[in-house]
């Protein structure tokens, strides 16, 4: 089995982050690809973040109607920073068998260098990065760059999690920025002051 790891905040999941996954899980020849949304993001932790429970839900929502898409909870169960070394390690006790990607956009790419315990995470997995508009991950360390598979021929979309949160801030639309059922999620709750 071949499987990739979408980890992400997800506040809120957004069809950028959807569109990389789909376009890895084809490229890359994928058997499943597994939403992992973060309990307490490393590179986060002086942002304010929804709570897990939404954000959890809303990628539930948005993958439900994908055969090959699966949502893991297993970093909002655990407790201290989500670091990605560590759920990595729990898969590979628990899937002998399976070979792990983590799927990523080039801005995180850029970011590798700056994880917790890199060089370990780099002897499980293979990465595969999309490029992402706005980020030029051009001065990646050889020891990181080797390991990364860029899919070149993919569709791009400058979106991000905080250009939403704004829109829905500023009471404009969010149609086709994410998933329909994501967008009513956010209105009937009152996120991002909906
Ligand atoms: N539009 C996009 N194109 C390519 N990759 C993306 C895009 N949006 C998010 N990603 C990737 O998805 C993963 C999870 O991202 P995250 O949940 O932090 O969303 P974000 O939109 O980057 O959020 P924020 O606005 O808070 O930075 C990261 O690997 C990020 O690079
Ligand atoms: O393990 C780390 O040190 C680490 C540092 C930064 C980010 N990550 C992971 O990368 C994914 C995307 O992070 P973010 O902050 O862009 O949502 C998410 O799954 C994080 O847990 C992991």
């Amino acid at each position: 089995m071949r499987i990739g790891i979408m980890g992400g905040t997800f506040d809120p999941i957004h069809h950028g982050h959807l569109l990389i996954a789909e376009q890895a899980r084809e490229g890359m020849n994928l058997d499943q690809v597994w939403f992992i949304p973060a309990g307490d993001p490393p590179h986060k932790r002086h942002k304010t973040i929804t709570s897990a429970k939404h954000r959890l839900h809303m990628v539930q929502l948005a993958t439900e109607n994908h055969p090959y898409f699966q949502v893991k909870d297993i970093e909002i169960k655990r407790s201290g920073p989500s670091y990605t070394l560590l759920t990595i390690q729990e898969f590979t006790e628990q899937y002998p068998d399976a070979q792990f990607f983590l799927i990523m956009g080039e801005d995180m790419v850029k970011n590798l260098p700056e994880w917790y315990k890199i060089e370990e995470i780099l002897q499980y997995v293979q990465i595969i990065g999309l490029h992402r508009p706005g980020t030029k991950a051009d001065d990646i360390p050889d020891y990181v760059d080797k390991h990364v598979c860029w899919i070149e021929d993919a569709v791009e979309i400058r979106l991000s999690s905080t250009f939403v949160q704004k829109q829905v801030r500023l009471g404009k639309s969010v149609r086709y920025m994410v998933p329909d059922l994501v967008d009513q999620y956010i209105k009937e709750q009152g996120l991002y002051g909906s």
